[in-house]
């Protein structure tokens, strides 16, 4: 579900590219929604009133689109953002988890000292397709001592079900859902 009703449809600025990255896969190229201004602007608006309902200390944003939303709505709400990243990129001392996507398999890292105790941790990436990349990202907030309060996506494959591997407790929210 949407966090508010919104009177602009954010999938005029989805491009649809079949067979990508691989075949048989129909990749939902958000590139246009980012250039949009009006577009990407009520995106961020949107994700922003989850925040005002989950009111979370920390945006954790997913390399690497989810580094575009989680920067943007950080700045907008005023709370900071932290990384997390594919192997080897973060310089300090790292807590990691492997994991699979719908097209392949990877690990994500994130600094043990990011979080601190307890600081309430809204997860955003761009795209909740298996789930299996937010799942790994949620290990790793929780192994670094954070607190989850939430979930935000701007689109959502739902057919593969992602949300079912998500803690259930929390929102999890999505703007655009595709059946
Ligand atoms: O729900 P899942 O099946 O795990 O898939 C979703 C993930 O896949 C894409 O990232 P990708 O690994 O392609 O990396 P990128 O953001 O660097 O392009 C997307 O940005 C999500 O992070
Ligand atoms: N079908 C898809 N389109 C865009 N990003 C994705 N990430 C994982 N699956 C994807």
């Amino acid at each position: 579900m949407p966090s508010s009703p919104s009177s602009i449809d954010l999938r005029t600025w989805v491009r649809d590219i079949p067979d990508f990255p691989k075949p048989g896969i129909l990749f939902r190229d958000l590139t246009p929604l980012m250039r949009d201004p009006e577009g990407w602007g009520e995106a961020i608006r949107l994700l922003g009133l989850l925040c005002e309902r989950v009111q979370p200390d920390l945006i954790v944003g997913i390399e690497s689109r989810g580094f575009i939303v989680g920067t943007a709505l950080a700045t907008i709400v005023g709370v900071g953002f932290v990384p997390v990243r594919k192997p080897g990129k973060l310089p300090g001392e790292v807590i990691g988890v492997d994991y699979s996507l719908e097209y392949g398999t990877d690990r994500l890292e994130i600094h043990s000292d990011a979080l601190g105790d307890g600081s309430r941790v809204l997860i955003v990436d761009d795209l909740l397709a298996t789930g299996g990349t937010a799942a790994a990202c949620t290990e790793l907030v929780l192994k670094a001592g954070g607190e989850l309060c939430g979930f935000g996506f701007l689109a959502e494959l739902a057919a593969l079900e992602g949300r079912n591997r998500l803690p259930q407790e929390q929102p999890i929210e999505s703007l655009i859902i595709y059946s």
